[in-house]
């Protein structure tokens, strides 16, 4: 049974330009013990829909349709006060990009911890909670001592790692991670999916781990939805995503870390911008960066399609993945794509 459960999400930001749709039809679902990597390069959707999730999207950002159900309730539709109440950090918890700002500055690391396990769970003692966010601070590879430290006494590594025990105090059932390693040096990033997942196992957590690095999903991910532009452009089992995948942008991103495939050795970055969120308009939001875009990807919106490899892609051209793969893997591909984009721009010029 899928205890998140998104549904066709779409959460807009009001903007003077008019509505940014950062996320646009977004459907997903995520089990007990699993965890799904959502990756996508920045500005794609992936932290509008955490945010979403547990409803603390700013001011000027609202769902506007949709429905995220936890355990079969629908959270776009409860009280904000239940939200508070009932949800956030008691069953889903989130490690928010930049650690520090997770903490209040005024109270020790130690005293936030104790007080949201002891705001959870009525009946435990003073001394158990410490106890416990002590225990947690050793799983994760911290001194225990230091939690009576204050956060500005802790360096960027040693915040991240203390705010995935704050996220993980209160044993929510779900955990969203944004971007939880970034900007941390290889082995404290290891140390630490290496502590969530074994933190995981132990309490049967789900978790939805955000990143734009294929090779951290690789690593820790049961399955990966890539987003594009607001959108779940390919989701499926993380193995098929990282050695088979069928859209062409998961494809280009999968060049961008080529020492997650065997087959791919040259670092090939995609070409051209993301897509504007205010008026997307009709089309493959990819198609004006793809190489393999045809006529229809212009004009025609590809929808959500399964295959027998149990991937769901939004691609026109996913049925013939075995030639994209084969020809997205040559930096030429990219290359010459870009330029005849570049060529067409210029030759569709207003006439002098
Ligand atoms: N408060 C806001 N007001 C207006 N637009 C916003 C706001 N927050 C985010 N956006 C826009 O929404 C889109 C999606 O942003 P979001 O942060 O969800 O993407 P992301 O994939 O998580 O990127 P990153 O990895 O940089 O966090 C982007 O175009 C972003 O500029």
């Amino acid at each position: 049974m899928n205890l998140i459960e998104i549904d066709n999400l779409k959460t807009y930001y009001r903007t003077e330009a008019g509505d940014v749709a950062a996320a646009d039809g977004v459907s997903l679902s995520v089990s007990p013990n699993e965890t799904l990597g959502l990756v996508g390069e920045s500005g794609s959707g992936k932290t509008t829909v955490a945010k979403s999730i547990i409803r603390l999207l700013p001011d000027n950002g609202d769902i506007v349709s949709g429905t995220v159900k936890y355990n079969g309730d629908d959270i776009t539709e409860m009280s904000m006060k239940d939200v508070q109440r009932k949800i956030r950090w008691k069953e889903i918890s989130m490690i928010p990009q930049n650690a520090m700002n997770g903490f209040d500055p005024v109270h020790t690391v130690g005293a936030q911890i104790i007080e949201a396990i002891r705001a959870h769970e009525d009946d435990t003692t003073k001394a158990n909670a410490r106890s416990r966010a002590k225990e947690l601070f050793e799983d994760l590879g911290l001194d225990a001592e230091r939690i009576d430290d204050y956060p500005h006494q802790f360096s960027g590594g040693m915040a991240q790692r203390a705010m995935v025990a704050l996220a993980l105090a209160v044993n929510p059932a779900v955990v969203l991670a944004d971007e939880p390693t970034t900007a941390l040096d290889v082995v404290i990033q290891d140390r630490i999916l290496e502590s969530i997942s074994e933190l995981q196992d132990e309490y049967d957590t789900a978790m939805i781990m955000i990143t734009h690095d294929m090779s951290v999903v690789s690593e820790t991910c049961d399955t990966i939805a890539v987003m594009y532009g607001g959108r779940v452009v390919e989701v499926g089992d993380a193995d098929t995503i990282i050695k088979n995948p069928r859209h062409p942008y998961t494809l280009g991103l999968r060049n961008a870390f080529p020492d997650i495939t065997a087959d791919s050795q040259e670092l090939i970055s995609i070409p051209g911008t993301p897509p504007n969120l205010v008026d997307p308009g009709e089309g493959c939001r990819f198609a004006p960066r793809c190489p393999f875009a045809e006529e229809r990807c212009w004009e025609e919106t590809p929808q959500p399609e399964e295959y027998d490899d149990g991937l769901v892609v939004e691609c026109h051209r996913a049925d013939e993945a075995e030639m994209l793969r084969e020809e997205a893997s040559k930096r030429d591909t990219w290359k010459q794509a870009a330029e005849e984009r570049e060529q067409a721009v210029t030759d569709g010029g207003p006439d002098e």
